[in-house]
């Protein structure tokens, strides 16, 4: 199996993207920590079906916008399973909101959570990685909205760039440790990030006719992108993205 013996953190595995990461993993041999910001009942559930399917996995509650909880995650990963060989920064918000009318402190929290928390993540596991020996792999979830905007999106698409980036500057700072730092940029994804936002039958038309291979993304399509920049053999792949988006984004006509 791809990832035996290796110990992967999937932050944002609850539900969604981040719960088809932590499967797909501990299908390929990892031990898994599941985290999240829900409160453990909930988030565990993904736990339990690693663990019934024979995989070994626990769960952290963890808001990674917050230092104290990264690092007791990383912690509780070590003290557990003895080392972190892998992180996939996959946590994220996206509520939607207009643009003029925008809080400051919807700002905020967007920019906490999805930018703050892969910076407090990815320097946490780094210097374990590097203090250990470790030449890990260090995965991020950016967005097709990295490289495009959206309207209701004008808080959390330069969050995507700005995670796509910060990549590649680790990718040159990490780099002479071994460890390689990537980003996935999905297309449109059917999870509860945007549940609300395509039950609009309009917009859902939108998407759909939009993308070549004419059907929205589902958290599985993803899994196979995550576990290239996660095996030992993607040795020589570092600061890259990889878009998984169905075709939407070179669609123009
Ligand atoms: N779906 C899509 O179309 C696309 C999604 N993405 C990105 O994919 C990633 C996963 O999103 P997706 O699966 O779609 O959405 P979901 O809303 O289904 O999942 C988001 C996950 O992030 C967790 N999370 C949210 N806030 C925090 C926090 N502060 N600390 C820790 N965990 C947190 C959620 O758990 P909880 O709320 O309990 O904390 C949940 O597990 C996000 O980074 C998103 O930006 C990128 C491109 C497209
Ligand atoms: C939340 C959006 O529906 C989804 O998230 C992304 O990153 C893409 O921009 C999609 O629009």
């Amino acid at each position: 199996m791809r990832l035996n013996h290796k110990t992967a953190i999937i932050t944002g595995a609850s539900r969604g993207i981040g719960r088809a990461i932590a499967l797909g993993f501990a299908k390929q041999g990892a031990k898994v920590v599941v985290a999240s910001n829900e409160p453990a009942e909930a988030g565990s559930q993904v736990v339990d079906e690693i663990q019934a399917a024979g995989g070994e996995a626990i769960y952290v509650v963890c808001d990674v916008s917050d230092a104290a909880q990264v690092n007791a995650m990383v912690d509780a990963a070590v003290a557990r399973f003895g080392q972190v060989d892998i992180l996939v920064n996959n946590a994220g918000i996206c509520p939607f909101h207009e643009f003029l009318t925008m809080p400051l402190e919807l700002w905020e929290r967007v920019t906490d959570v999805n930018q703050k928390g892969t910076f407090l993540c990815s320097q946490a596991v780094a210097k374990h990685m590097v203090e250990r020996g470790i030449q890990g792999r260090i995965v991020s979830t950016s967005s097709i909205g990295a490289w495009v905007g959206g309207a209701m999106q004008v808080h959390y698409c330069p969050t995507k760039a700005a995670i796509e980036n910060m990549m590649k500057s680790m990718a040159v700072a990490l780099g002479p440790h071994g460890i390689t730092c990537n980003a996935v940029l999905p297309g449109a994804i059917e999870t509860d990030i945007n549940r609300e936002d395509l039950s609009d039958a309009a917009k859902r038309e939108y998407f759909i006719n939009r993308t070549p291979v004419r059907r929205l993304g589902q958290p599985e399509d993803l899994v196979e992108a995550y576990l290239f920049f996660a095996c030992e053999e993607s040795y020589f792949v570092t600061g890259s993205s990889l878009l998984v988006d169905g075709g939407m984004f070179v669609n123009l006509q």
